[in-house]
């Protein structure tokens, strides 16, 4: 009988070592061989969606060079604010289908330049005939094209926010936001980009690629809904809308000099939307529109709040638009910040505050300084919110993904082994605390226990804000519109602190509105000589700033929940003082 070996080992004299042997190796065998089935698998899905959404960015490619429109009347038609383009269609000055075939010229000219569309509705044309025959010439978007964030569901379509997982599952039916619109005559008629997982400030995912911002295409557009502000800002949409659990109404917004309102949660519905973070629900997503003037966000707002919404999703609060609110113009007392001591912000953000601030004053109303107290908890909160679950419902989704440099400081900063967590949380609490802090907070919970203290603890710094912005008597509160104005692509992720401006007020659950006031200029950035380079984040907002003259810079307007009409007033007399 001969004696099997395994390199000099006789096998039979080790039965046991050799079973065990035979065991790990061969269920690590078909791991592995599962894990690149399933990576290949999940390559192929991405190849063919994109082949797919190129094809379909082709097909009406062809269609716009037989229609044969000018590009002065492109222009002409796309250079129209919303009020004159509602009223030129209103009055058949202009016809819905040249509207359109006007806006998906220009939105594919856009998408050629800063990759802002994932693809456009094959039945944009049919959605228009049958608003044209359908839809009083009252209705208040009768024959606007408009633009949703790929989280919007569209039955048919997939909403795969970057996550290959996701490719191939089409939603059922449409959004809430969506059924309204097109009921109040708004014809959809591309989808936009966004960032892998959507909880990034930057714009790329595996999927579809980066999406770069019009005004230096070097440079992110911001996120998450940073499709549809580089598509707004390029002329290539007139009304867009999107998502917001951290500022990413209002951050593309900032980066883009586009104008974002995200309302308290529940006065808009979520129903037949899309996110990851869906099972988080202390703080939760707002949606809301996007828009070239505030005027956009306004009109946006007044179609959606209509009975059909309330009907269609009884969770939202039915209340319709206060216009006796949003045109009173009784002066108001307004606080302001522009450093809310967690994130210091580049002095062309706080030059917008001070712009802001002194316009506001010549227009009558009372600026006294304010902040909201202890802005490290609330970025500390926020984090920890997000993170609760410790990462397990991303990491599931990308567990054979591909994963997009937007989100691999967050993720491998969720997912790092406890013990070294708590040697850095520990070591860096010295050098760079708010990394620190991050860092502890990103761990998420531990238990149900945890996490209802959690729930808790977010409850109770609401009241305390609250309080402290009763106790001073404030309508309205101004802020630099984001830690920063646009980066280099591939940057963000390197300054994830930046966005304690934004993710604060959705820890609040304040309605929060965020508009253009300025440009970075040459001054500020030669002051950006003293800014302090104190951690990662600061560091790469003071390199981001070489080469930044002639970026947008917005401010936030911010009220109390359910205020939304305020807010978007205190906007219109900021847009109206700063046009004059
Ligand atoms: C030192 C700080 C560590 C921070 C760790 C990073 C944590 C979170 C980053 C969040 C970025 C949020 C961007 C906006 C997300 C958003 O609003 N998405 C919309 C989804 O519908």
């Amino acid at each position: 009988m001969t004696t099997l070996t395994i390199w000099d080992w006789e096998v039979e004299k080790y039965p046991l070592q050799v079973g065990v042997g035979v065991i790990i190796g061969g269920w690590t065998f078909v791991k592995l061989v599962n894990y690149f089935l399933q990576r290949s698998k999940l390559k192929s899905a991405r190849v063919r969606k994109r082949a797919e959404c190129k094809q379909a960015k082709q097909v009406l490619e062809d269609q716009i060079k037989q229609r044969n429109i000018s590009k002065e009347v492109v222009e002409e038609i796309t250079n129209l604010s919303l009020s004159e383009l509602q009223s030129k269609l209103k009055d058949g000055t202009l016809d819905v289908l040249d509207v359109l075939h006007a806006y998906q010229a220009k939105a594919l000219e856009c998408d050629e330049k800063t990759n802002c569309i994932i693809e456009p509705f094959k039945e944009a044309e049919e959605w228009a005939a049958s608003v044209k025959e359908n839809v009083s010439k009252d209705s208040p978007l009768f024959g606007v094209p408009v633009s949703l964030k790929e989280n919007y569901g569209v039955e048919g379509y997939d909403s795969v926010y970057g996550m290959s997982v996701l490719i191939g599952k089409p939603s059922h039916e449409d959004s809430v936001i969506g059924q309204v619109l097109r009921s109040q005559g708004a014809i959809p008629y591309v989808r936009t980009n966004v960032p892998q997982t959507m909880i990034s400030w930057d714009c790329s995912n595996p999927v579809f690629g980066a999406t770069k911002n019009p005004h230096d295409t070097t440079r992110t557009p911001g996120g998450s809904s940073g499709g549809e502000c580089a598509l707004l800002a390029g002329q290539g949409s007139i009304l867009g809308f999107g998502s917001d659990i951290g500022g990413s109404l209002r951050i593309p917004s900032n980066m883009c000099g586009t104008y974002g309102f995200k309302p308290t949660v529940g006065r808009l519905s979520a129903k037949g939307t899309h996110g990851c973070t869906k099972g988080q629900q202390i703080v939760r997503a707002a949606y809301g529109p996007l828009a070239r003037d505030v005027d956009g966000l306004v009109t946006a707002m007044k179609a959606l709040l209509v009975p059909l919404m309330f009907k269609l999703d009884p969770t939202v609060n039915p209340l319709p638009f206060r216009t006796e609110v949003f045109e009173d113009n009784r002066k108001l007392k307004i606080g302001w910040y522009d450093n809310d001591g967690w994130f210091t912000p580049p002095p062309c953000m706080q030059r917008g505050v001070a712009i802001a601030k002194a316009k506001l004053e010549a227009m009558g109303h009372t600026l006294v300084p304010w902040k909201p107290p202890n802005a490290t908890l609330g970025a500390e909160l926020y984090v920890r919110a997000m993170f609760s679950d410790k990462c397990e419902t991303i990491n599931e989704m990308l567990r054979y993904d591909t994963l997009d440099v937007c989100f691999m400081i967050q993720y491998t900063m969720a997912n790092i082994y406890w013990p070294l967590r708590r040697f850095l949380v520990f070591i860096l609490h010295y050098l760079m605390p708010s990394l620190s802090t991050g860092l502890k907070a990103i761990a998420g919970c531990d238990s149900a226990y945890d996490f209802w203290n959690l729930a808790v603890a977010a409850e109770d710094y609401r009241k305390m804000v609250i309080e402290d912005w009763q106790s001073h008597d404030l309508d309205a509160v101004i802020s630099p519109g984001f830690g920063c104005p646009a980066i280099p692509l591939k940057t963000p992720a390197l300054a994830t602190s930046a966005v304690s401006y934004t993710t604060i007020f959705n820890v609040l659950n304040f309605p929060a509105g965020s508009l253009p006031v300025t440009k970075v200029n040459a001054a500020d950035t030669a002051n950006m000589k003293d800014y302090p380079t104190i951690d990662l984040a600061h560091k790469t907002v003071k390199k981001g700033m070489v080469g930044a003259e002639g970026l947008p810079v917005n401010v936030q307007c911010i009220t109390l929940p359910w205020h939304e009409e305020q807010c978007l007033r205190v906007m219109k007399d900021l847009e109206t003082a700063l046009k004059a």
